[in-house]
Order: structure tokens, then sequence, then C-alpha cells
């Protein structure tokens, strides 16, 4: 396995408050990567850093062995990172299929002149955003609901369509704040599978922030822990489990099924 993203000692300081203060670490291409941590910890904070949304106070953010910490995030964005949200961000009043099939118009490679006079070039590519489009839709267990209004879907639906709507921007390096947040142990099961699947198919790696310590221990391949904007410790699904300072700080206290 090769190196997909290095993080060195990346510091964010809003005023005197120290959010990420000296963490690294680094992610494997084709692994899941998981971040967690008690509220507060840094962890949303290290996605808007890697994703441009926050400029970094001290260090380095490399990915596929270019420096992405200087640029914006529509430029992240095209080196192939995507994310979703902690608060699930949908075109709320689209509905499922035109939510994914207007992510993969990002694909698209027709000028306006090809647009308005709807030639071959349009047509083809039409037809194989729609391909696109319906293989997400089906991956994402979304078929029967394709044409709900994304606001009026259920809230796992909703989480999923979100995925899926970051799938349809072909990322390399997924990024999932809290994906099974409200969702019942049965919906994150099923999520858990979900995240395998999409990796594989795709060719993805996938860093994920998780309260739900069963998806975390279930499916990442190595974990690292922030306490306080630092870092506590990092290592196997077993390792970060039998880590007496990581009980202590975090899954001690935390109810491990919410
Ligand atoms: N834009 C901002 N301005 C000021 N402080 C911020 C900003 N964003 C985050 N913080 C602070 O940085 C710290 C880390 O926040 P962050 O959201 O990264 O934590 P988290 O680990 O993702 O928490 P949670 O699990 O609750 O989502 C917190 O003290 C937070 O209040």
């Amino acid at each position: 396995m090769s190196t997909i993203l290095k993080i060195e000692n990346i510091t964010k300081q809003f005023g005197g408050l120290t959010a990420v203060g000296n963490v690294d670490f680094q992610v494997q291409k084709g692994s899941i990567f998981g971040l967690i941590g008690p509220n507060g910890a840094g962890k949303t904070t290290i996605f808007n850093l890697i994703t441009g949304i926050y400029k970094i106070t001290d260090g380095k953010i490399i990915f596929e062995d270019k420096r992405i910490d200087n640029l914006r995030p529509f430029e992240v964005a095209n080196c192939g990172i995507t994310r979703t949200f902690q608060n699930i961000k949908l075109f709320k009043k689209l509905t499922t299929y035109e939510n994914i099939l207007t992510a993969c118009h990002n694909n698209a490679d027709y000028s306006l002149i090809d647009c308005s006079i709807r030639n071959k070039r349009f047509k083809s590519q039409e037809e194989n955003l729609r391909k696109q489009a319906d293989e997400i839709i089906n991956i994402m267990g979304l078929w029967d609901r394709k044409d709900d209004i994304a606001v009026n879907l259920p809230y796992g639906f909703q989480r999923r369509l979100e995925i899926g709507r970051a799938l349809a921007l072909k990322p390399k390096l997924l990024l999932l704040d809290e994906p099974a947040a409200g969702m019942n142990p049965e919906e994150t099961i099923q999520l858990m599978n979900l995240i395998k699947e999409i990796r594989d198919r795709f060719d993805l790696t996938v860093i994920v922030i998780e309260h739900h310590m069963d998806l975390i221990m279930g499916i990442c391949d190595n974990i690292l822990v922030l306490n306080f904007g630092r870092k506590l410790a990092q290592g196997t699904p077993r390792e970060i489990q039998e880590n007496s300072s990581v009980v202590e700080a975090y899954l001690g206290k935390e109810d491990a099924s919410c």
C-alpha cells in the first residue's frame, strides 16, 4: 500500500484557542481511516483543513505527493477530495435523482455550444451521466426513492444520498463526517457494509469521523484518536481498544452504541 495523504505537524489556532495542535498522521491508499475523540477534540477542524475551508496555522498537508494546504476548496476538490457534512447538506427541493445527476454533471466535458445545439457529443455524454447516476442510486439503495424530494426522505436515506452525491464527483479520497449520526443499529450496520462496498467498487480511500464505536472498530484499518486538539493515540482497532489512555479519555466515558 502507498501513502495517499500525509498530514505533517498541522496546527490550527482560532485566536488563543488551539483547535488542532501539531498533529501528524498518514493515510494509506485504499484504506478506511478513523478519526475519533471527544466533542471539540478537533476532528471536523481537520476535515476543514484538508478541504481548504480553513487555512492551517502551521504544518503541511500532502495529497498524492502534492502540497494542498495552500489551495482553495474548489482546487482541493479538483484534486479528488470530497466530503460529507455533520449537518446534512443536500439540494433539499430536488429529487434524489436530481441531486445525484447534478453532481454527475461535474464530470461533463461538453461546451455551451454542444449543449445549445444538442449535438452528438452532448447527447452521448448526457446518456453516460445518466448511467452514472443510475449506478450510484442503485448502489446506495435509493432506487425506490429516486423520485422523492430530498427533504422528504427519512434521515438515514438523506445520509445515503449525501454520500452518493459525493461519490458522483468521482473522488479518490472521501471524507465522511459522522455518517451514522441519527441512525439506528440496523441502519448503522447497513452503512458499514455500504462504506466497505463503495471503497472497493470505486477504488476509494476513506477517512471517517464517527462516535458509533461499532462502526469505527468494524470497518477501520487504522484509527487516530484526538483529545483537546492533540494526537492521543494511533493504531489498529484492537490497539486503540486496548490503549488505557484512550479508554480513560474517550472510550470509557462514551456510550459505545451512540
Ligand atoms: N470557526 C471556528 N472559530 C472558532 N473556534 C472554532 C471554529 N471551528 C472550530 N472551533 C473550535 O475548535 C475546537 C474543535 O472543534 P471541532 O468542531 O473540530 O471538534 P470535533 O472534534 O469535530 O467535535 P464534535 O465531535 O463535537 O463535532 C472546538 O473548541 C471548537 O469550538
